[in-house]
């Protein structure tokens, strides 16, 4: 076993169950606020759910921070993106770039400032060189991944280099404070390979996961399908090795994200989910190891198809519905004011017996 592959499984290892007696005291208290019980609905049971992983029942999740993971893919030189693999690099720079209004002229920054979200950019394979700044994370590993449809998108060592670097950026932002993070993505093509991920672990047909991404017309899309089917047929990967599939099938930021997910499920820090890019890196997350599901939170449920498989199989509900189809962590980052008012409400309501409402 290789030393990334030992650190690895010691990760894995290392991320325990959320707490449920915080979960049950945080239960019992939404019982007793002033209202109906359960009429703050979806509400209570994301509070209930922060309790048990922050370990209180006045669980207080403020500060958020988006993890921008970049990379580019192979596969779009089968054309399966609407846009040039160029723009990768393009909306990086945009990420980084000084606006009149602050730090970033893409959706992901100017959304993370209308809610006060820290947004960090972690280069694991863009395949150009960046400009420098601040903040930027580089630790690129290489310069896009291969063809997914003709060999393995990454060697085993590559994905677990990006892997662990999603890891050290997700520690960075725990350390400069955040409670919420947004694993969040930038790579022309990668629609492709999330949905050849997740058609794999879920065993359904690619044409059932697979959607327009960018917006892809019709003849792209059955295009796209058959990419991901030739994929598929390669069979260089077994659905039983969730890492196999992501080294064969996925893609540098895809593994990124997973680093972040299972960093911050080990630091017991919420880890919110934007789009489908996103929930097939979820997937292999909660295959890998079943006790991060319950630091995952999804946002809302975005236009991609499959996203709704994804949130399926996690057992989530979605928290909106905004037909959302970016990506970049847009949805994640939204999602954010809903996870404060939930934990707002169990720390700062009172009881129907603190407020005197109770006849004796
Ligand atoms: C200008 C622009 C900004 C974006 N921001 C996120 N994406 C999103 O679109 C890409 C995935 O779609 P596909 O698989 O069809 O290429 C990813 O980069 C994703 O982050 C963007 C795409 C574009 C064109
Ligand atoms: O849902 C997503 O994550 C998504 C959709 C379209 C393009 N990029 C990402």
């Amino acid at each position: 076993m290789s030393d990334l592959e030992a650190r690895f499984h010691d990760l894995l290892s290392q991320i325990v169950p959320v707490d449920s007696a915080a979960a049950e005291r945080a239960r019992a208290r939404q019982d007793q606020l002033t209202k109906p019980p359960g009429a703050l609905g979806a509400l209570e049971d994301l509070s209930v759910r922060l309790a048990a992983v922050f370990g209180s029942e006045r669980p207080t999740p403020e500060r958020a921070a988006v993890i921008v993971c970049a990379g580019d893919h192979g596969v779009t030189d089968e054309g399966v993106s609407a846009f040039p693999a160029s723009v990768t690099p393009a909306m990086v720079a945009n990420f980084l770039m000084d606006t009149p209004s602050g730090p970033g002229g893409a959706a992901v920054n100017a959304l993370s400032r209308s809610i006060g979200a820290r947004v960090y950019v972690l280069d694991v394979g863009v395949n150009a060189a960046l400009p420098e700044s601040p903040r930027l994370i580089a630790a690129k590993v290489r310069s896009g991944t291969r063809n997914l449809r003709r060999e393995a998108a990454m060697t085993r060592e590559e994905t677990l280099q990006a892997v662990f670097a999603g890891v050290r950026a997700a520690e960075q932002a725990i350390a400069d404070g955040a409670d919420l993070l947004v694993a969040g993505e930038m790579g022309i093509g990668n629609t492709t390979p999330a949905a050849a991920v997740t058609a794999r672990l879920l065993a359904l047909d690619p044409a059932d996961v697979t959607g327009r991404g960018t917006g892809v017309d019709n003849a792209q899309l059955d295009h796209k399908i058959t990419v991901i089917r030739d994929a598929l047929a390669r069979q260089a990967s077994a659905p039983t090795d969730p890492l196999g599939v992501l080294a064969d099938l996925g893609g540098l930021e895809l593994a990124a994200m997973l680093g972040v997910m299972l960093a911050g499920a080990r630091a017991r820090r919420a880890v919110i989910l934007d789009g489908f890019v996103e929930g097939a890196a979820a997937l292999i997350a909660v295959q890998l190891q079943a006790r991060v599901r319950d630091y995952l939170f999804p946002a809302g449920l975005c236009a991609e198809r499959g996203h709704g498989a994804q949130l399926a199989y996690l057992g989530f509900s979605p928290l909106f519905d905004l037909s959302l189809r970016l990506g970049e962590g847009t949805g994640g980052v939204l999602a954010v004011p809903l996870f404060r008012a939930a934990a707002a409400s169990l720390r700062e309501m009172l009881t129907f017996q603190e407020a005197g409402l109770l006849g004796d």
